[in-house]
């Protein structure tokens, strides 16, 4: 059964400190860190890229799972592959060739995720796509922007992906926290992202260790 995976998202941690705030994390139990890439185009707001990827790289052996909001997925693939970017998630909405994508991060050695957007309905990532990607990622607020409130009715996406596809990593990303957890674990989706509730929180180590047990409970039930 896919595993409980928390990945702290550092867009909610103090970027003067980026390499304490990442090692932080990992110290209280964070399994992956998320980069969230952000071009101004594809979403209204600018964050990092590669450069500061590159500079973090020699910081943690963490798994960086990048997030790349961006209106031209291929483009960055290279880039992001030798600042040491270990997960490429683009999103489904920029592109019209998804496979092509896929099998480009592929090639350059890098896991694929694949993201939807609030209002892109889960049958754009059935069949190919969430077959030949790592991982799908099902936005719970709308790209570009930390601490937004939660969509609980985007979790019906990560239930319909996990009864397909009992094997597949499904990250949820946006406005979880202790209160809004729940849906998205008893929904199937196992790859938890989360900025403002852990960066926030006085003792990350306590949620961390409340995501990863509620998920993997909720796990149990996609045992066959
Ligand atoms: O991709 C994004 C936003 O576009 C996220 O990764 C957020 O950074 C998550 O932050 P919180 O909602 O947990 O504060
Ligand atoms: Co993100």
């Amino acid at each position: 059964m896919p595993k409980a995976i928390i990945a702290p998202s550092v867009l909610a941690c103090d970027f003067a400190n980026l390499q304490a705030e990442a090692t932080r994390m990992v110290k209280n139990g964070a399994d992956w860190l998320h980069l969230d890439v952000m071009d101004g185009h594809f979403v209204p707001n600018i964050t990092m890229g590669a450069p500061i990827i590159k500079c973090l790289r020699p910081c943690t052996e963490a798994f960086f799972d990048c997030h790349m909001m961006v209106a031209d997925p291929a483009r960055w693939v290279e880039d992001i592959a030798q600042a040491g970017g270990n997960m490429y998630t683009f999103h489904i909405e920029a592109t019209k060739d998804p496979v092509s994508v896929i099998h480009l991060i592929h090639k350059h050695g890098m896991k694929a995720g694949v993201a939807l957007k609030p209002g892109t309905p889960v049958e754009a990532a059935l069949g190919d796509v969430a077959e030949l990607a790592d991982m799908i990622l099902i936005m719970t607020v709308e790209p570009g922007f930390g601490g937004q409130k939660y969509k609980e009715e985007c979790v019906a996406k990560a239930l319909t992906l996990r009864q397909r596809y009992p094997h597949l990593d499904i990250e949820v990303d946006g406005g979880l926290a202790l209160d809004t957890i729940d849906s998205s674990a008893q929904a199937g989706a196992n790859v938890i992202v989360a900025g403002t509730s852990l960066f926030g929180a006085p003792n990350p180590h306590e949620v961390i260790t409340t995501f990863r047990n509620k998920v993997n409970e909720a796990q149990k039930q996609w045992i066959q």
